[in-house]
């Protein structure tokens, strides 16, 4: 998103005398809220069924994607394997060959990671600014040097969202003035903090509105304000999950010592992405924002669409879970099978998600290695019986994997 600072000052939501009391009709909103509370209940009563290992690669499957869609929005196309091995290191995973760190990508899974697993540390402005210096380790926004771990100052105009060439931009929302920003914001970690929660799935969204709302950054506000509405929603399924699960009687702070028990453990795993899927809808987020920003302090509409992309992006988990499920299977059959690191590599790589067919060109690339060194490993498993080749299929042999 392009910042852009001329003057002009139309009326925004932050400007209405009531603000920051947003308001919203809970009856209206009961039912879509009924039905993300089921959705959730249900993926984590499949993720229960799972063993602590698959679990830990769905949360790994999860977080990568989160990771690599909020920073995606803003074009910015993070290493794929970087990712991954940077939330497998934190997570304290083990996934086999682990691709050097890149200081960049740790930054963006600190944020996710801090936001979404310290959920119940206090977030304050310090920690915003930590999260905010994560993100922007130079100190530049593309070749713009930004203010970091700081509120924006107004020393180029206000600030505005806009978009189009430059000279014949639109304006789609103006912020606070610099200024007003330390009052703007303490009202928000005030609120965050102490106010009743309520229902805990409604707050994440106020909170995620809100903050951007005020947009106190040089930049990268939308990823900080999907931060505060993850720790706020993880805060929420903390809070539901806050008891043993039925039919155990397993104390708190149990028998796994990784974890300080498999339900704490639990609380603690994200098995969907909401990053991802407003990535997948934010056409529909950005006019969503700009007529909830342009409009009344009755949020209900903001709060409804909020609730259908998160039922979404709950549903969407069974897809992300198949996956999981899928690799583990295809390990369980193949445990025996003796395998080079770079054939586990690249197995790996295929079921964790590829597009089109596996080809040998492809297998080399994956496993960085030479076009022969590939046919060989793929001829081996091949003979084994781990790869079967399709059938068909035009200039390049496509391969397959087997599960049974
Ligand atoms: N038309 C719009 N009206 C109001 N707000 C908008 C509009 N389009 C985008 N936004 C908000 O502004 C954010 C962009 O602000 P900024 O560039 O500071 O954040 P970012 O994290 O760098 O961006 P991105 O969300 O693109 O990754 C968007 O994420 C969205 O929340």
């Amino acid at each position: 998103m392009r910042h852009h600072r001329p003057t002009r000052t139309p009326r925004y939501i932050w400007q209405l005398s009531d603000w920051p009391h947003l308001a919203f009709d809970a009856a209206a909103l009961a039912a879509p809220l009924a039905q993300v509370h089921r959705a959730q209940g249900m993926l984590a009563g499949r993720m229960a069924e799972l063993g602590l290992p698959q679990r830990d690669q769905a949360t790994l499957q999860v977080l990568t994607q989160e990771v690599i869609t909020t920073s995606a929005i803003e074009g910015e196309r993070l290493d794929l394997d970087a990712v991954r091995s940077s939330v497998a290191r934190k997570l304290g995973l083990d996934i086999g060959a682990l691709a050097p760190s890149d200081r960049h990508v740790d930054g963006v899974v600190d944020v996710v990671l801090d936001a979404t697993r310290n959920f119940d540390q206090p977030l304050t402005p310090e920690r915003l600014f930590g999260w905010h210096a994560a993100l922007f380790p130079t100190g530049y926004s593309g070749r713009t040097r930004i203010t970091v771990a700081a509120w924006r100052t107004d020393a180029s105009g206000p600030m505005q969202v806009v978009s189009g060439p430059v000279g014949r931009e639109k304006v789609h929302f103006e912020a606070p003035p610099a200024a007003t920003l330390p009052a703007h914001t303490q009202a928000f970690f005030d609120w965050f903090e102490t106010a009743p929660a309520g229902d805990a799935i409604i707050k994440a969204g106020l909170a995620h509105l809100w903050l951007v709302t005020l947009h106190p950054f040089d930049d990268g506000n939308g990823r900080l304000s999907r931060a505060v509405g993850d720790m706020a929603l993880a805060r929420a399924e903390g809070m539901s999950a806050a008891g043993p699960p039925q039919g155990t009687s397993a104390p708190l702070g149990g028998s796994d010592p990784r974890s300080g028990g498999a339900w704490g453990q639990h609380a603690h795993q994200r098995f969907y992405s909401f990053s991802a899927q407003i990535q997948r809808e934010r056409k529909d987020y950005y006019d969503q924002l700009e007529a909830t920003q342009k409009g009344p302090l009755d949020v209900t509409p903001w709060l409804h669409w909020f609730l259908g992309c998160l039922l979404r992006a709950v549903q969407g988990a069974d897809a992300t879970l198949a996956g999981v499920l899928d690799k583990a299977q295809f390990w369980q059959r193949w445990a025996g099978t003796p395998m080079n690191a770079r054939q586990t590599l690249v197995l790996n790589r295929v079921l964790d998600g590829m597009e089109g067919k596996l080809t040998n060109a492809k297998w080399a690339a994956m496993g960085k290695c030479s076009a022969d060194t590939a046919l060989r490993d793929i001829n081996d498993l091949l003979e084994r019986g781990v790869l079967r080749r399709l059938e068909g299929g035009g200039r390049s042999v496509g391969y397959d994997l087997c599960a049974k």
